[in-house]
């Protein structure tokens, strides 16, 4: 192929990675679903496999307290071509993804936490985004059409390192403490995939309304890429394409439901990744199943999960009706590794930026890109 023909591919957005983005995203008429990957059915796909996972780093009880079954239960996954990709599907005990739904909707996007309505509003407004919305929400039934609440136009959060979208860098000047249980579960699944003393420093929690997608991107701004990127999900199921090391590569494309738990490692922790589409729920069937249930026994103090209010889950619940959210816990630094000197850093940044500019999708409008505004990686809402 000669580098005009390459270009004008570009130009046209007719690569394959961007052409598949482009059919999962299409709602009219709905893409046909046929190609994804659905790690919660019995497998009948050349390319997938089951992948041995390591549960002696870890005792039951340990990762229960965290609302996770036995490690020698999960049903855990490899793609053929994709070294050091893991796909876990919902290794949750029955209830216990509540809780983490819950963390995700109405702990960790507040103070000290960052969020994307911090851009354009005052502290004093956001800083009670759970308890500002609860009203709107409860009117919502009155058949009037009510102005979205916060929680509504939430569209992410960063926690610990908190990464910085214009720059796309992560510094040591803007760091809040990382919440300490989803360091203990993501630090119980890392090790359970080959990576004990994985330290989670940032996180990023994206939430998806029915109609959001997120870019192809690669997140390479962490400073140490040998450690994994934890990716954990609740709510509505995404399609997932999962491409190669060139923006260009075909990718691969699979379902993320609720509870389902992603490992980016080893050579797959720099390939290109993209979310076009959120799946419209199954007519009757708005919230997963999975997150109806309720815990089997009474959490016990020393437990990281803890049950959900009535009318924190009657919240929750409503919003996930039409929603999703994902978290990304990365590791920033590796052990003794400090952060690089600001000349280096801004150098990095141009570098990215450029590159990513001329990757994402020209033309999509408001898709999320991981060149971050205000409103996400751009997304459609
Ligand atoms: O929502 C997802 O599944 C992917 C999120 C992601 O790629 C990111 O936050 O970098
Ligand atoms: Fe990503």
């Amino acid at each position: 192929m000669t580098a005009k023909m390459a270009s004008s591919m570009v130009e046209h957005g007719e690569d394959a990675f961007r052409k598949l983005f482009k059919f999962y995203k299409r709602r009219n008429p709905p893409p046909d679903f046929n190609e994804v990957i659905n790690f919660a059915k019995p497998i009948n796909n050349d390319k997938v496999f089951h992948y041995e996972l390591n549960s002696s780093p870890l005792n039951e009880e340990e990762v229960s307290k965290a609302g996770l079954q036995p490690v020698k239960d999960w049903r855990a996954f490899a793609l053929r071509g994709y070294p050091g990709f893991i796909f876990i599907s919902n290794p949750f005990l029955p209830g216990s993804q509540q809780y983490w739904a819950k963390q995700c909707l109405k702990n960790y996007p507040q103070k000290p936490n960052v969020c994307n309505l911090d851009m354009h509003m005052a502290p004093a407004e956001t800083e009670n985004i759970w308890e500002q919305s609860i009203d709107g929400i409860q009117r919502k039934g009155s058949g009037k059409r009510e102005p979205k609440t916060l929680l509504e136009k939430l569209r992410w959060v960063t926690l610990g390192y908190h990464y910085d979208w214009n720059s796309k860098t992560y510094s040591p000047d803007h760091f809040t403490p990382f919440p300490t249980e989803l360091h203990s579960l993501s630090h119980r699944v890392a090790a359970a995939c080959g990576f004990p003393g994985f330290n989670a420093e940032a996180g990023i929690l994206n939430y998806y309304r029915s109609d959001s997608s997120l870019g192809i991107h690669v997140d390479e701004s962490e400073i140490d890429h040998t450690r994994p990127l934890l990716s954990f999900s609740f709510g509505q199921t995404a399609v997932f394409l999962l491409g190669g090391a060139k923006r260009e590569d075909r990718p691969t494309a699979m379902f993320m439901h609720s509870g389902d738990i992603m490992v980016m490692s080893g050579p797959s922790r720099l390939l290109y990744h993209a979310v076009p589409c959120i799946v419209p729920a199954p007519a009757g069937n708005p919230l997963p199943s999975c997150l109806s249930q309720t815990l089997k026994s009474e959490p016990q103090n020393d437990d990281i999960i803890q049950n959900v209010n009535e009318g924190d889950w009657k919240v929750c619940s409503w919003y996930l009706q039409t929603s999703r959210v994902n978290v990304t816990v990365r590791q920033v630094l590796g052990s003794g590794q400090t952060f690089p000197n600001t000349e280096t850093l801004s150098g990095a940044a141009h570098t990215s930026m450029d590159s990513c500019q001329k990757s994402d999708e020209e033309g999509e409008t408001g898709t999320h890109k991981k060149r971050k505004t205000e409103s996400g990686y751009e997304r459609d809402s």
